[in-house]
């Protein structure tokens, strides 16, 4: 025990004392070293981990602790907002690999046998499953057989990364080799935009104010549009999103969260499943979605990049209106976009605001004017901005619209927002699942996306595919999808360049 962590704050309500074990599968893999061993690190430099925590990471590689800890550190300095020789020296001693196989069960009871070595007594166990998808239910399934999963000594979490199946079905059959092994309060199933400061925020700037939640409803609001625009392309991930595509890889998980956080009903308090409670509840009130009001594209070039079929068919942008149908937001579009290869990178909410009545400024169907928009900016110029009409001085009667700007970097100077693996790490190690999706938050996102990919599947001349040049918008046809509701993507906002 010589080598464990130091005593660090943990965050309130938590025990300090209670040694705890992360094992990493998939330990020498891209998401280890780029996303979960930085998060592990910056959590350690703000002394937010529990003391005694020991680090395990298995993997087949033929490596030893010093190895590992080496490719950790590169990988901590290179993707870490902040490098600190004297940190990481404190935290590398509770590092520790283990060589293994996946499908070997006897590597499991070996894997087990060297925990107890490492740490004695320790009574939580948290299990990353950073992993391809095929390997999740046969490793819970070995983790049981070797005793790993029952919460006999301390608690034993597991994490599951997306994809979650790759349609309903395979996500039901998934959820229950997962439930074989481990009780549903133990899951913690990772969507990484839950663990956005921004998103977080939106429970905050919907419930802690008073303003917004009177008229976030079908009487004030117009319509609804989430924009996830990337400017990177598939790059080396061609054969993973060859198979998947834009609807499997953004929408069933980070755009059905963001329209789940933004329509849902306010949850009686901030735990796990009064959260998660009103997002099955709002997710399973939309409407199947008509395949009329959806449109794919996919971008120039994309068939050339590497493990991408010639002759690919596979959407890398997709638009799609739909409908809530419910007391607050009834006859309300809710427009969802998100594509590789676009003009900028850009995540946001807008909520437009139904127009004044035509009465005092003799507007002509209300043409003068912009309709009020408030964009909640997920990334990366992350904010809040209201849009509204102003008279323009030294005028009769002229308006102009302007913004009421709430920005992240300059309202708290020096805070370098924190990546999302960050918090949902603290969390998962807290045992606070607010911030991951439920099984059943799941279904309900892939019955809404599994019509739209079967009906594309099925015909190609239903909303065909597009090609979109690289650093556009996108398809026309998503401009079109608006116009016929008398709408338009709002752009000029949170760093949407215009049109
Ligand atoms: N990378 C990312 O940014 C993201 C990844 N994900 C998901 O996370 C998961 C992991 O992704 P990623 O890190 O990119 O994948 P990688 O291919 O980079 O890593 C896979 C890891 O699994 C290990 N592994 C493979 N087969 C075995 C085996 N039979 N026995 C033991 N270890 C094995 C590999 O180690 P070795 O070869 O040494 O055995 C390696 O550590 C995937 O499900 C992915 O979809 C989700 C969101 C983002
Ligand atoms: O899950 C995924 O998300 C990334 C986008 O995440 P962001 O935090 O950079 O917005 C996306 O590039 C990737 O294809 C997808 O698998």
């Amino acid at each position: 025990m010589a080598n464990a962590i130091k005593h660090r704050r943990y965050g309130k309500g938590m025990k300090t004392n209670t040694p705890f074990t992360i094992v990493i599968f998939g330990a020498s893999g891209d998401l280890t070293v780029r996303k979960l061993m930085p998060a592990l690190y910056h959590n350690f430099q703000k002394n937010r981990l529990p003391a005694g925590l020991r680090i395990v990471g298995f993997a087949r590689r033929d490596w030893r602790d010093e190895d590992f800890r080496e490719e950790l550190k590169k990988g901590v300095q290179a993707h870490g907002a902040s490098f600190e020789d004297a940190i990481w020296n404190e935290l590398a001693p509770s590092i520790h690999y283990f060589r293994g196989d996946l499908d070997a069960a006897k590597d499991y009871r070996a894997l087990q046998a060297h925990l107890d070595c490492l740490a004695p007594g320790a009574t939580g166990c948290l299990y990353y499953l950073a992993v391809a998808p095929d390997f999740i239910g046969p490793v819970c399934a070995h983790l049981k057989a070797a005793g790993m999963a029952a919460e006999t000594h301390g608690f034993r979490r597991v994490i599951i990364e997306k994809p979650f199946g790759r349609d309903l079905t395979s996500a039901r059959a998934l959820n229950r080799e997962v439930h074989e092994a481990f009780a549903e309060h133990q899951v913690f199933r990772i969507d990484h935009y839950l663990g956005k400061e921004t998103a977080q925020n939106i429970i905050f700037l919907r419930f802690a104010n008073t303003f917004f939640e009177p008229v976030w409803n079908r009487r004030y609001v117009s319509n609804v549009q989430i924009t996830v625009a990337e400017q990177v392309d598939v790059g080396r991930r061609g054969g993973y999103y060859d198979k998947a595509g834009v609807l499997r890889d953004m929408f069933q998980n980070h755009l059905m969260q963001l329209l789940a956080l933004v329509s849902m009903e306010p949850p009686a308090s901030l735990d796990a499943d009064a959260i998660r409670n009103e997002k099955v509840k709002v997710l399973g009130t939309v409407r199947p979605i008509s395949m009329a009001d959806t449109v794919r594209g996919q971008y120039e070039g994309y068939r050339s990049a590497k493990d991408v079929a010639p002759d690919s068919q596979t959407p890398t942008y997709a638009a799609v209106k739909l409908f809530i149908d419910n007391w607050r937001w009834q006859g309300i579009p809710f427009y969802l976009r998100s594509g590789k290869a676009m003009i900028a990178k850009s995540s946001a909410i807008v909520v437009e605001f139904q127009p004044p009545p035509d009465v005092i400024f003799n507007l002509h169907g209300n043409q003068g004017f912009t309709p009020n928009f408030l964009s909640i900016c997920i990334q990366p110029d992350e904010g809040i901005q209201l849009r509204f009409e102003t008279k323009v001085p030294d005028t009769v009667a002229e308006s102009r619209s302007v913004n009421m700007s709430h920005s992240y970097h300059e309202a708290f100077p020096g805070i370098v927002l924190p990546d999302a693996y960050e918090r949902l790490l603290l969390d998962a190690l807290k045992g606070d699942a607010a911030l991951f999706a439920r099984n059943d938050d799941i279904e309900n996102a892939w019955h809404l996306m599994d019509p739209i990919i079967q009906g594309w599947d099925a015909s190609s001349r239903v909303s065909p595919l597009e090609i979109y040049p690289r650093g556009s918008w996108g398809p026309k046809a998503a401009d079109a999808l608006l116009a016929k509701g008398g709408h338009a993507w709002r752009m000029g906002c949170c760093g949407l360049p215009c049109n």
